[in-house]
Formats: C-alpha cells, structure tokens, sequence
C-alpha cells in the first residue's frame, strides 16, 4: 500500500537514486559494521545499507513503517522515538556507525541527544537542512557560528560531504539539505557538559553586543577570578578558548 508522507514526522522520502548512492559511497559500509539508521522510512537508504553490511538496525517512529520494515529478515527494528533511545545500551561493547537522513524538526535535538553517547560512536553521517550543517562546521567570526558550532565542534570532527537539492526527495522539502561527517575527537577537552552548554548559551544570547555585557555579568556572578578577554562578540571567540574558560571555572587555579 502506498505510504503518505507525514508532516508531522518530517517525512521528506529520497527519491534520486544518483543521490542515494553518493550518499551509501561517503557512509562507505562494510560488512559486519555495527551500524544504526535512525528514521529508515521507506528504505531508500536502508536496502542498499543492509546488502552491504548483512544486518541493521534501525530506529523508526512511524508505527506503519515500522511495521513494514520489520518484514526484513536482516533489520532489527526499533519502534521508537529516537530522542528516548539509549545508545550506550544498543551499542554494548562495540563502537557504532550511526546514520540517517534526519527529521528536520527535531534535528538539533537529536543532535545533543546524541552528544551524551559520543564516547558509544564511530562515526556519524546524517542528511539535515543545510543551513543547521553550515552552522555545525561554521569558523569563528562568521555569522552562522554559534552555540551549535561550539557545543559539537568540541566533540567531533566534521566536515560537510554532500549537498542535497530538494529535487531529490518526495515530496520535496522547502530547503536545500546536506549530509555531514562527523567523527568523535579523541583528544576532545574534559569539561563539564551542562557548564559549557551554559556558558556558551549565555555568550550568544546577545551575539551583537560585546560579551563584557552578556558572559562578563556572569563570570562575575560567579566570582570568576581567571583571565578572559570580554572586550570582544561571542562569535570572535574560537572553541578551544570556551573550553579553557569552562575549564579554568571547573578547576580554578
Ligand atoms: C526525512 S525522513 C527520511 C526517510 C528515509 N530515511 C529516506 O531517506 O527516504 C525522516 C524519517 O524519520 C522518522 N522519524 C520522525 N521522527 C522520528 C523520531 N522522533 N524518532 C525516530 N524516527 C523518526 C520519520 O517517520 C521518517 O521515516
């Protein structure tokens, strides 16, 4: 029976078989990788992954699709929301590859839900809209960097493989998409999540004005005693000096 995208699950279905195997190309499967599909949909991405591979698992919230993908003998179907799945758990002892053309709505947070399980992953490959993608791989001093840039360029390297037209999906969403690599650091800084996510929260929370008004305020209700030049904008700020700051707040000299 023929399925009806739904909006409300951000059901964009590839259709441009020329994209589906640039995409299958960069993810580059092999045999045997322990690897995890969120939102398989109709299986555009799912059937070449799975003949390369022998087994997937996937991740699926749409009961009928699950429903369908579950008469696939090498799938291991996982009716859920995403953003409730333990990843620690589905990956056990192994590393995994976790793939997906994303629902648009709720990239960011799955994103950040994600975050928690970093040191569980491999590498990740997702579609998302290619403006959340520009925003993932911005450099400082530029408009699209920003809170999403700090917070996951601190744990993974990334790098923009693929741009993605709508043409190639039906239906066709409203924006240009692109699919990102992104590989967890080893050497990633060991700072407190939740202080980072605040800092750099406060930081851009005004990203015209110069942080002695935004993140300056702060330090000093905090009684930061350390050195951080707040004579600048938030977006002048390069990653690995947020990171220093958290940490100089974690463990004050
Ligand atoms: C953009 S479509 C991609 C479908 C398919 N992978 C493709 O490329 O044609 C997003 C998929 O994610 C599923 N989805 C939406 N919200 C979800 C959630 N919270 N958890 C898991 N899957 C979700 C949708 O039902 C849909 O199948």
């Amino acid at each position: 029976m023929k399925h009806v995208a739904r909006k409300r699950f951000g059901q964009h279905f590839l259709s441009d078989p020329a994209i589906i195997d640039s995409i299958v190309r960069e993810i580059a499967p092999r045999s045997g990788d322990p690897m995890v599909e969120i939102g398989p949909g109709l299986a555009a991405l799912t059937q070449p992954l799975v003949e390369r591979l022998g087994h997937l698992t996937v991740i699926e919230l749409d009961r009928d699709l699950a429903a369908r993908l579950r008469q696939h003998p090498h799938l291991t179907v996982v009716e859920s929301d995403v953003l409730k799945v333990d990843f620690a758990q589905l990956a056990g002892t192994a590393k995994l590859r976790v793939v997906g053309n994303l629902p648009y709505n709720i990239s960011s947070p799955i994103l950040f839900h994600l975050l928690q399980y970093v040191n569980h992953v491999q590498d990740q490959h997702f579609m998302l809209q290619k403006e959340v993608v520009d925003r993932m791989v911005a450099s400082p001093s530029t408009g699209d960097y920003g809170r999403l840039s700090v917070m996951l360029q601190w744990r993974y390297e990334m790098e923009d493989v693929l741009f993605v037209p709508p043409s190639a999906f039906e239906p066709p969403p409203k924006v240009d998409s692109a699919v990102v690599r992104m590989v967890p650091r080893r050497d990633a800084a060991a700072v407190d999540e939740a202080l980072l996510s605040e800092l750099v929260q406060v930081a851009f929370s005004q990203r015209r004005k110069l942080l002695r008004h935004t993140l300056g305020k702060w330090l000093d209700q905090r009684g930061f005693a350390g050195t951080f030049d707040v004579q600048r904008r938030a977006e002048e700020v390069p990653v690995a000096e947020y990171l220093q700051l958290a940490a100089q707040m974690q463990s004050p000299a």
